[in-house]
């Protein structure tokens, strides 16, 4: 079968409608994700050179969705600990091989239980990943289960089914990702057409994740079907990120790796990721507060007062050519 009409995120332009808002600081971005209420619909990526404890800890004091990463396994207990001890919800990652399961045993012995728990493989939708779902909701079954990641309908629905409380869409579309040129396979070049399908088939939240590159690309996301959208090359580039400062020719620049790099696994096996360098933007805390600003903003074009205002518009295809007045 081929999927001919496709779109990405510099193919749509949404349509305005009336106003109905006197100023956009009338207009709510927040979204209940789960357990919890966050100022907007935007998690930075679950990656090593994105996220880091103290990181971790001042999105969830300020009221941000946050996915801990799970490059550094043996500090996941001791980090949804100290999460607790301070009140504040935990939110880790784990993968699908034998030690995760025994992983899974350590928290509930611990009796700790993440308020969030994803499932973070690159192919998700695999009978390994609807085990460890499984795994979790027996065990832990009070923790919200992410899964992912996937690229169709078919893979939303097998661990909906499975018991995941919200699914992650995108193969292939990110910043640091060559598994479309390694192995031909994803949804680059069509990521939101793909979050527009897996919407449309899921009966619970869906993450839109990979290929941000504006603001204006999370509004479209939610527009097509996503509850909450990851972000990994546009929030990697801050003060508080955990990549190396680098100056160039006067410029700074901040280190970005993909989960599947030569750099993150220390070998080069099984490589779908590249290190690159993002530009230098200061802190996260103006940038989310731009994210937030121009959300509200999206609403207000909307013609209404919250995010769900922004679902309904209507929308065309102008293929690639929204930079054209740059
Ligand atoms: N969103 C995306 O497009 C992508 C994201 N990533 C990120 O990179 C990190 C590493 O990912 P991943 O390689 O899944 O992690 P893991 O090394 O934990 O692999 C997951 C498990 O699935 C098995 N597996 C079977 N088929 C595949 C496949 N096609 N790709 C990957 N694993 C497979 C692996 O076995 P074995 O290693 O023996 O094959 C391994 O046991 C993750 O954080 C992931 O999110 C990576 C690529 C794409
Ligand atoms: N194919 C790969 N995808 C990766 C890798 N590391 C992370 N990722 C995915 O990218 C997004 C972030 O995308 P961006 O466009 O916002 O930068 C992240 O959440 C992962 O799903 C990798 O090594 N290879």
């Amino acid at each position: 079968m081929a999927i001919m009409d496709t779109f990405d995120y510099d193919d749509i332009q949404l349509i305005p409608s009336k106003c109905i808002i006197k100023s956009r600081h009338d207009a709510d971005p927040s979204i209940q994700f789960g357990p919890h209420r966050f100022n907007i619909p935007v998690v930075p990526a679950n990656m090593e050179s994105v996220i880091d404890e103290p990181l971790a800890i001042w999105l969830a004091q300020n009221n941000y969705f946050y996915v801990m990463h799970r490059f550094q396994p043996e500090n996941r207990l001791p980090f949804v600990q100290h999460m607790h001890s301070q009140d504040l919800f935990a939110s880790i990652s784990v993968g699908i091989k034998d030690a995760e399961y025994e992983f899974i045993d350590q928290l509930k012995a611990a009796g700790e239980t993440p308020e969030y728990i994803t499932i973070d493989v690159a192919h998700g939708h695999s009978d390994y990943v609807i085990n460890m779902i499984q795994y979790i909701k027996e065990n832990l079954p009070d923790a919200f289960v992410i899964a992912g990641n996937v690229a169709t309908p078919e893979a939303v629905r097998d661990l909906e089914n499975a018991g995941a409380d919200a699914t992650k869409v995108g193969v292939g579309p990110g910043k640091a990702c060559i598994t479309k040129l390694k192995t031909g396979f994803g949804t680059g070049g069509w990521q939101l057409a793909a979050v527009r399908l897996c919407g449309k088939a899921a009966r619970k939240p869906i993450i839109a994740d990979g290929g941000i590159r504006h603001n204006g690309d999370i509004a479209k996301s939610i527009r097509f079907g996503a509850s909450m959208v990851m972000i990994g090359s546009m929030l990697a580039g801050h003060q508080e990120s955990p990549g190396n400062m680098i100056k160039i020719d006067g410029k700074d620049y901040k280190q970005y790796w993909g989960s599947a790099s030569e750099v993150q696994k220390g070998a080069y096996r099984n490589v779908e990721g590249k290190q690159m360098l993002v530009p230098f933007r200061g802190s996260i805390k103006d940038t989310l507060k731009e994210m937030e600003e121009d959300l509200q903003s999206s609403i207000s074009y909307a013609g209404g007062k919250d995010l769900e205002s922004i679902r309904k518009v209507d929308y065309v295809v102008v293929k690639n050519s929204i930079m054209n007045g740059d």
